[in-house]
């Protein structure tokens, strides 16, 4: 864990005051806490918060483990609502430790079925920033893996309740520009379903412009419908997120391989593209809208060095001081002077890119990939940007990874600078070309496109629009700015014919420039009067308030052959009014029905049977008729816990008349908080189960079924569990056999922990 050139750079940067050098530099040589968030919806989140406060704490308070004291779990000072934990515990003591295995095994149980997110306390920390709300528009640029869009999406759902989801009216597009990382995307965001979710695989410094066809909100209110229908318009976000890939050393406590490989030029190289991306985001935000800068490095070069270009380049923002904002974060102020190295030495002489490109011999400027931007901006001019209200966290300040957050805030410009730049913008333009006659352009990370090849510009219309079209009288006759939708566009996106075609030969930039086929279905959203929904509606018993209308499906024929998803109104807008194959859309919204396979359901003339879906529950629950959700308690519960198939004769009354009188299908049980012998539920549970002729399923997943069974009952009841534990024995036992025919004892092959768990 040494890198000589890290220090020097970072010295020579003055990150840090030097009586804070060795205590900086410590802290990065230890290893990082645990740290994890306790996810979901707020009222979810904070019952089994209280779980681990009220239960597990006091557990695992005054342990001693080889005579030495053992701190419990400890809440995050500045987290709201104390729902992030850190745990300073070494792995040995997690292994060992009767109580803190327990622990584990609770934290690995809950982690796998979403309720729990590891996550580290600084990337917890941009979404605060951001304070989405449910009704915002929000886009995650970088999103993969996925941790701050899980939590954008909590902040969006913030208002469901312990069973039902609350249909926010907002969006979330999460983005990556890595096609396999967006799978994790899609694999995170099943974890709290949501019919506001997008997920798309663009490159964000070019992410193109999204179209949306008028809304009422957008026209004053004597607009005519008929005009108001023909008209689109760019989707400006309300928040962005820009967590932009970095050199990542401030992560250096928990990847430690990159101390072999640090070196300074990673960050000079990456410092265009974050400017490209942080710019992106700038020209898709709305008035009054906040873009959230993060990144988890030291190196000013990738944070305030970038935020000072975007600003420059693009006027009408400001950084938003958030010193208070989390009141028990301790943190230091950004930085307003630095000196970027020009090479992997640490030559960091040149104080002004001036000087550094007056060094140069004219083959050498050929060469230099060094950008004006790389350097400081005059220290007026940094006073001026207020880059000090950058947010920097050291890892010795509260035991945490390096990180860097800017808040950024888009401002309507001052009315008489409407027609004059002012004096910032005037600079901005400056820095792209400061001695234009007499050295050569410097190069700046400005210089690309801003939309390139990719992405559309066919309807980039002046930022705000949308405001000022509201500020203005109705345009009757439809202006040069908002597009006609035309009747093509409010059909399904692609035709079966379309799709294949694509498929044969279409090809689309990907990550990294190279070309890559888009392999994704299209979407498409199916006629609510299609005899499936219909059925589904009946069977399923969802009253006529359900969105029907905003069912789709993943195939160009719209046929519900599958699985059945559902999105809110403004992802349907989207998906319908935006090219899927030029948007990358991976997925939008969650899916909520699936087909029910079987022998029974392929019998011929059998209709198809859909069945609710454990993942998409919450967000259909409002719909479903009341009188049809089934009542049951905690024993009824245990008994479908312990079986795959329990009979519908084996459970007690009422459950059991009640069940017997149903017909076979797909029902939504309602469990009643209560107790039973060694077991308390202490909030009302709501899952699906499959009815057929004999017997009963519960329809959630295996690893779902164990952490449920853990929190209840304190330990795994449930039959796969069991059915592995038996497996278990029987090969230990078989194995055990075949050591003692060797002459040796059990002991002597299986670990002391093992022959515990065995016996459990
Ligand atoms: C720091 S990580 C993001 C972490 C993520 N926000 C989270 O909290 O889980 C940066 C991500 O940016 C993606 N990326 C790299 N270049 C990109 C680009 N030009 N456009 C969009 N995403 C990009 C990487 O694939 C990576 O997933």
């Amino acid at each position: 864990m040494h890198n000589e050139r890290f220090e020097r750079y970072y010295k020579a940067q003055s990150i840090l005051p030097d009586d804070e050098w060795d205590r900086f530099m410590e802290a990065m040589r230890t290893p990082l806490p645990t740290t994890f968030r306790v996810t979901g919806s707020r009222q979810a989140a904070r019952l089994l918060n209280d779980t681990i406060k009220d239960i597990h704490v006091p557990h695992l308070t005054n342990i001693i483990f080889e005579g030495e004291a053992v701190p419990p779990p400890a809440q995050i000072p500045w987290y709201p609502e104390g729902l992030a934990w850190q745990l300073n515990v070494a792995k040995k003591v997690v292994r060992k430790s009767p109580e803190f295995k327990k622990f584990h095994s609770f934290l690995v149980y809950e982690t796998e079925v979403g309720n729990i997110s590891r996550q580290e306390a600084v990337s917890m920390l941009p979404p605060l920033f951001l304070e989405v709300e449910p009704h915002h528009r929000v886009i995650d640029m970088c999103a993969a893996p996925g941790s701050k869009t899980a939590q954008l999406l909590e902040a969006m759902h913030a208002h469901d309740s312990m069973t039902a989801s609350s249909y926010p009216s907002g969006l979330l597009i999460a983005n990556d520009s890595d096609y396999k990382r967006t799978h994790m995307l899609i694999h995170q965001a099943a974890r709290l379903p949501s019919p506001a979710l997008i997920v798309t695989n663009h490159d964000a410094s070019i992410y193109p412009a999204i179209k949306i066809p008028s809304e009422q909100s957008v026209f004053p209110s004597n607009t005519k419908p008929r005009v108001a229908a023909k008209k689109q318009y760019q989707l400006l976000f309300d928040r962005i997120l820009c967590d932009v890939p970095c050199s990542g050393d401030g992560t250096l406590r928990k990847n430690v391989a990159i101390w072999k490989h640090w070196q300074p030029m990673d960050g000079n190289g990456l410092h265009s593209l974050q400017i490209r991306i942080l710019q992106r985001g700038m020209r898709m935000l709305k008035k009054g809208g906040r873009i959230v800068y993060s990144t988890c490095s030291l190196n000013p070069v990738e944070n305030e060095a970038v935020v000072a270009a975007a600003l420059q380049s693009i006027p009408g923002f400001e950084l938003v001081d958030m010193s208070n904002h989390l009141p028990c974060l301790v943190h230091r102020h950004g930085m307003i002077s630095w000196v970027p190295t020009v090479d992997r030495n640490i030559t960091t002489d040149f104080l002004t890119y001036e000087d550094y490109w007056n060094s140069l011999s004219e083959e050498k400027r050929q060469q230099s990939k060094m950008l004006e931007s790389h350097w400081p901006p005059m220290p007026e001019e940094a006073q001026s940007l207020n880059l000090t209200r950058c947010i920097r966290i050291y890892p010795h300040l509260q035991d945490t990874g390096g990180f860097f957050i800017a808040v950024l805030q888009k401002v309507p410009p001052p009315p008489d600078n409407r027609r004059n730049p002012d004096r910032r913008s005037r600079q901005a333009e400056a820095v792209g070309d400061p001695y234009a006659s007499t050295v050569k352009k410097p190069k700046l990370a400005d210089d690309q496109p801003s939309t390139p090849e990719g992405a559309s510009t066919d309807i980039e219309l002046p930022e705000g629009i949308e405001d000022e079209l509201l500020d203005g009288p109705e345009d009757e006759d439809e202006g040069n700015l908002p597009t006609e939708v035309s009747e093509s566009q409010r059909r399904p996106a692609i035709s079966p014919e379309e799709f294949k075609q694509q498929q044969k030969g279409k090809k689309h930039r990907g990550d990294g420039g190279g070309v890559v086929h888009f392999k994704e279905n299209p979407f498409t959203f199916v006629s609510p009067g299609d005899p499936i929904i219909q059925t589904c509606m009946r069977k399923l018993h969802l009253q006529s308030s359900f969105p029907a209308q905003n069912i789709l499906v993943r195939n160009p024929e719209g046929d519900p052959v599958r699985s059945l998803y559902m999105t809110n109104d403004i992802v349907k807008h989207i998906v319908q009014h935006n090219d899927y194959v030029r948007m990358r859309l991976m997925t939008a919204g969650t899916k909520v029905f699936a087909k029910q396979e079987g022998v029974e359901a392929k019998r011929e003339g059998v209709e198809p049977q859909f069945r609710t879906l454990a993942e998409g529950l919450p967000v259909v629950l409002p719909y479903i008729e009341p009188g049809a959700i089934l009542e049951a308690d905690v024993v009824t519960l245990k008994i479908l816990m312990e079986a795959y198939y329990p009979l519908c004769t084996g459970f007690t009354e009422p459950f059991k008349s009640l069940i017997e009188s149903q017909v076979t299908g797909s029902y939504v049980v309602r469990f009643r908080p209560g107790q039973i012998k060694n077991a308390t539920l202490f909030c009302e549970l709501v899952l699906p189960i499959w009815k057929s002729n004999v017997s009963v399923t519960l329809m959630i997943d295996k690893k779902a079924k164990s952490a449920l069974s853990l929190r209840l009952f304190g330990e795994d009841i449930t039959v796969a569990t069991k059915d592995a534990a038996r497996k278990k024995q029987e090969s230990t036992l078989t194995d055990g056999a075949a050591i003692l025919k060797e002459g040796a004892t059990i002991e002597d092959r299986i670990p002391p922990e093992k022959t515990g768990s065995t016996s459990e």
